[in-house]
């Protein structure tokens, strides 16, 4: 058994995410034998002591049939309609299955903008222990009627990534249709299963694509994203088929497993990086370019060549190389306004109430190159 799955199968307090194709069906909506199989292995690892948070997709799939559309709806505000009516249905079909166990369900819907911010990332992480603490199983869905497409986390497959991080989760599994990562999209032709994830390398040269089913949101595309966040700030990832459940959350060699990193990535630093929205960008020539990302230096205005955005002091924004990638993410100490006086020039040509780091080291994070 490898290092990650002998993780989750002894973790004390997972996140299990579950994906629409795994629990509806074109046509015929949400698939209650489906969800109740899904909530006896969690149950069964519930009894056994561990803590879980279900992130479920679904709502739209389930809503589809009570308001007679027939495909999943394109336009925003259909989907949304859809997800009003399905949320209903998966909340109340978790509640009877989860009862079979007497086990109790808490709803919690979340919006980008709760994690975006640092006082409300608290209140969610609040939430969600107090919830554990009294033996709760909270199931978790992005709050789809009030986003907007700006503030939308777009796929639950990030949403449970950040969730994993917020709750202190010691392993992420993320059930679909499908029973592992591929090198091709496996209903497309003949494909090698991905059964370990050690290293960036692994990942090279495969084509992973968006959900064939047309129920999904994201397909595998933004699962391995998912986990590649969830693995560097220490949580184990496993993907694998919602079929396999139980498996999957025992010890079977089954799904791709990803390593995580040996440290565990500190909440504030985890916050900037991944669940924290930019409101701007920085461009950084070469030289703070190295500075930053190599030498863990902090920003100066002398290095940054460009600015855009509307962000205050103390907001969040990328850093960008020339090469237009994002190297990193920090807290700005200027508002817009202050810095195109500013940039390219040293310390000592600036006024005295002028001369601090635009982003300090301690508030910025490099990130990996982003595919
Ligand atoms: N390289 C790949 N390996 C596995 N599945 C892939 C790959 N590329 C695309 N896919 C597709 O991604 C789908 C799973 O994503 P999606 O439908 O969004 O699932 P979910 O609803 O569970 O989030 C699979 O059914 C498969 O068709
Ligand atoms: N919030 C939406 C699901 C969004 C989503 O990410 O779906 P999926 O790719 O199936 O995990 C819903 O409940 O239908």
């Amino acid at each position: 058994m490898s290092e990650v799955r002998d993780a989750i199968a002894r973790a004390g307090r997972l996140v299990v995410k579950v994906g629409s194709s795994a629990l509806t069906t074109a046509g015929s909506g949400l698939d209650v034998a489906r969800l109740d199989a899904l909530v006896d292995a969690i149950a069964d690892r519930v009894a056994r002591g561990t803590q879980i948070v279900l992130v479920s997709s679904g709502a739209i799939g389930a809503g589809l049939a009570p308001l007679s559309l027939g495909a999943r709806p394109k336009d925003l505000a259909t989907q949304q309609a859809a997800a009003s009516v399905g949320q209903l249905a998966l909340a109340h079909a978790y509640a009877e299955s989860f009862g079979r166990y007497s086990l109790t369900v808490g709803q919690v819907l979340l919006t980008a903008n709760d994690v975006v911010h640092r006082a409300h990332y608290r209140n969610a992480q609040r939430t969600f222990s107090r919830l554990l603490a009294l033996g709760a199983v909270p199931v978790v869905n992005e709050n789809d009627t009030v986003a907007t497409e700006e503030i939308r986390f777009g796929d639950n497959d990030r949403l449970a990534a950040l969730v994993a991080h917020l709750i202190g989760a010691e392993g992420l599994v993320l059930l679909s249709d499908v029973d592992a990562l591929y090198d091709g999209d496996p209903r497309s032709g003949s494909t090698r299963k991905i059964t370990e994830v050690t290293s960036e390398s692994d990942l090279e040269g495969l084509s992973v694509g968006r959900s064939s089913s047309g129920l999904g949101t994201g397909g595998m595309m933004s699962k391995v994203a998912a986990a590649r966040t969830a693995a560097a700030a220490g949580i184990p990832v496993l993907i694998a088929a919602a079929e396999q459940a139980r498996s999957a959350l025992g010890d079977a060699d089954v799904g791709t497993a990803f390593t995580h990193a040996s440290t565990r990535m500190p909440a504030r630093r985890f916050w900037l990086g991944y669940a924290a929205g930019s409101r701007g960008r920085l461009w950084l020539d070469d030289g703070a370019v190295t500075a930053v990302v190599r030498h863990r230096r902090s920003l100066l205005a002398a290095g940054i060549i460009g600015v855009d955005g509307d962000f205050q002091a103390g907001d969040v924004v990328d850093l960008v190389s020339p090469e237009q990638v994002v190297v990193a993410r920090g807290v700005v100490a200027f508002d817009v306004t202050e810095l195109p006086e500013l940039i390219g020039r040293s310390s000592h040509e600036l006024p005295p109430e002028q001369r601090r780091e635009v982003v300090h080291a301690d508030d910025l994070v490099p990130l990996r190159r982003r595919r």
